[in-house]
């Protein structure tokens, strides 16, 4: 155990996370440089093709130091605000985390967040200025940065880059010399901590763990302690660049397991596992439960496949613990799921996903966040609103309230402005502004979670020509003037495409919304009324003239590829489309509130 050591490497979103794991790995030669290729570790294709990583991967690497034999597991971690739960979890089965600085950025506020979570989970922090080859570095600034924030020495950071390799030696030399080895005893009782899990086609649901004490053997019996339930651990191994089986593994290390488990309710991640002949007495803390920030539905396109559709969502939640979901119906949707996501990046992996992981045909809904109604009948109890249609009728509503949020975002001096307008205009109220250097300055808000988690990172960005970073916590909900906006096809309402809206922005927001969806439902062969209405009262209108139908020019407003990707679904017989009364409402319509102009 003393030649363990696992470590993770937590950053700012695109501060090199990846590819530097990319150069320990290449430099290890854990991979041979005919299986290199650029951000090996996140594997899944939608983590390429975005270029971010979403899931945490961990990895095995052997290393020679001083002439003996360590070995190094390293846990890659995603960086957007929406994953974070993601690195809480990695950073539990760690004792290390290399903090990446990009050195022409600086610190960025998932920088400081990220390097919180490690602290509360007594990590030894190695800090590392990256990308120094760039032509921007500004090293002497971004040192006096680091010392400032975690009150090092600048002789502890290492200087690097991913992209030339520079660095990587002092990188390995750290990671054994300053972060301790794994305690833990393997001749006690098992205990091991389940991080993630996977399902996998061929081998069923593979659980990863942490061994914090005792020794897991290939055919222990086995026994989850959460849910008591006991298995044959069939395969246990490492996980190298594929999983490796061995005989067994001990504690300080992480590994896997192939049980026959399946059923993927059966697994928690944050689950202790310990064995049936020599149970531990003592339950691994595990992690607290994820709180969903944004909820939507979920629809199958069509309501013959919604227990497929349930099948593939538990199998989804094996991989991502973050996702929760339970039935829900809907008039015009039929059956389906309420979903409860970390945020719109999330949604929209989780929709991807499904779709490519799991070959499935869905409809999302208008997402909301969580509010508290109460009625006047019963004003202390809360009811929560995950969902538009359970909010009470507005002739018994007593209250409503909504969540708010701290932001922290970091920027330079000259944005201070234009953020302060984005910010009030959002309900925004300034607590503290605070210049951490002669260019930097950081600004905390109080604002309502409704107001941020839809464009709020678009407009920071293009308000600060990308000059600005964000990071949020949950903070207390709030008494507000929230009111229920129905919208009406021909006179019917709709109740997924109702929405939660303060009343301030009411108006403006019907008017937006049918314009929209005029824009995005296809002309049919008949006139469509779109209305927008607060209780009976209708605030907006709009006519769509009857026509004839052409589905592909008029629902994707002109963007190829969205337009391609309709073709193509087409031709798997599935068309991403609902029939509402005798309106066809393509997926957008349902998304419309995303995609209001200002
Ligand atoms: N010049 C330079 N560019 C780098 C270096 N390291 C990474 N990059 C570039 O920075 C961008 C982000 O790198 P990633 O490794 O994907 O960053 P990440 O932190 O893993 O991103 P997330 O996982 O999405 O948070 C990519 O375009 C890289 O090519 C470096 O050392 N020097």
């Amino acid at each position: 155990m003393k030649h363990i050591r696992n470590f993770c490497i937590i950053a700012h979103i695109d501060h090199g996370k990846s590819t530097l794991a990319d150069r320990l790995l290449e430099h290890t030669k854990t991979i041979s440089s005919r299986d290199m290729q650029a951000q090996v570790l996140d594997d899944m294709d939608l983590e390429r093709e975005k270029g971010i990583t979403i899931k945490s991967h961990a990895i095995q690497i052997d290393h020679i130091h001083k002439g003996e034999k360590y070995t190094l597991n390293l846990i890659d971690t995603p960086g957007h605000v929406d994953f974070s739960y993601e690195v809480s979890r990695a950073l539990a089965a760690c004792e290390g985390a290399l903090l990446l600085v990009d050195a022409s950025q600086g610190i960025q506020a998932q920088t400081i967040s990220n390097l919180y979570l490690a602290l509360e989970n007594d990590l030894e922090i190695i800090p590392v200025i990256n990308k120094i080859d760039m032509e921007g570095a500004m090293i002497p600034e971004v040192t006096d940065q680091i010392v400032d924030l975690i009150g090092c020495k600048p002789e502890d950071i290492i200087h690097a880059s991913g992209k030339s390799g520079i660095g990587i030696d002092d990188i390995l030399e750290a990671i054994i010399d300053r972060i301790p080895a794994p305690k833990g005893d393997e001749e006690a009782p098992l205990q091991a901590l389940i991080f993630d899990s996977v399902f996998n086609s061929f081998r069923g649901i593979i659980v990863y763990f942490r061994v914090l004490n005792g020794t897991i053997h290939k055919n222990d019996k086995i026994k989850f302690v959460h849910t008591g339930k006991e298995y044959g651990a069939d395969e246990v191994g490492i996980l190298k660049l594929t999983p490796t089986p061995k005989q067994e593994v001990r504690a300080g290390d992480v590994g896997y397991i192939i049980t026959g488990i399946k059923n993927a309710k059966e697994v928690k991640v944050g689950d202790t596992i310990t064995t049936v002949a020599n149970p531990t007495q003592e339950i691994v803390k595990g992690f607290e439960d994820v709180k969903p920030m944004v909820f939507a539905g979920i629809f199958p396109v069509s309501t013959d496949d919604f227990e497929e559709l349930r099948d593939c969502m538990e199998k989804l939640q094996l991989n991502d613990a973050s996702l929760s979901f339970e039935p829900e119906t809907s008039q015009a949707l039929g059956f389906g799921f309420r979903c409860g996501f970390l945020g719109m990046l999330h949604m929209e992996i989780i929709q991807e996903r499904l779709e490519r992981e799991f070959n499935q045909t869905v409809i999302t809904t208008v997402p909301n966040v969580s509010f508290y109604a109460y009625t006047t009948r019963e004003p202390d109890k809360k009811i929560i609103v995950n969902n538009p249609t359970q909010m009470p009728d507005p002739s018994r509503l007593d209250r409503v309230e909504e969540p708010f949020i701290r932001a922290q975002i970091i920027t330079l001096p000259e944005y201070i402005g234009n953020i302060m307008s984005l910010c009030l205009n959002k309900r925004g109220m300034l607590i503290n502004q605070n210049y951490l250097s002669t260019t930097r300055v950081e600004l905390i808000f109080e604002l309502p979670l409704a107001e941020i988690v839809f464009d709020f990172y678009d407009k920071l960005k293009s308000n600060t020509r990308g000059y600005a970073s964000f990071d949020y916590q949950p903070l207390d909900y709030r008494e507000s003037d929230i009111t229920k906006m129905d919208i009406l096809l021909n006179g019917d309402k709709v109740d997924a495409l109702s929405a939660l809206i303060h009343r301030s922005r009411a108006q403006d927001f019907g008017r937006k919304l049918c314009a929209k969806l005029k824009e995005l439902l296809p002309t049919q062969q008949f006139v469509i009324a779109i209305q927008a209405a607060l209780g009976a009262k209708i605030v907006a209108r709009e006519t769509i003239s009857a026509m004839r139908k052409d589905v592909t020019a008029k629902c994707y407003g002109g963007d190829i590829s969205r337009k391609r990707k309709l073709l193509e679904k087409q031709k798997e017989g599935k068309k991403r489309m609902r029939q509402i009364g005798n309106v066809e409402v393509p997926q957008e319509a349902f998304l419309a509130v995303l995609k209001l102009d200002e």
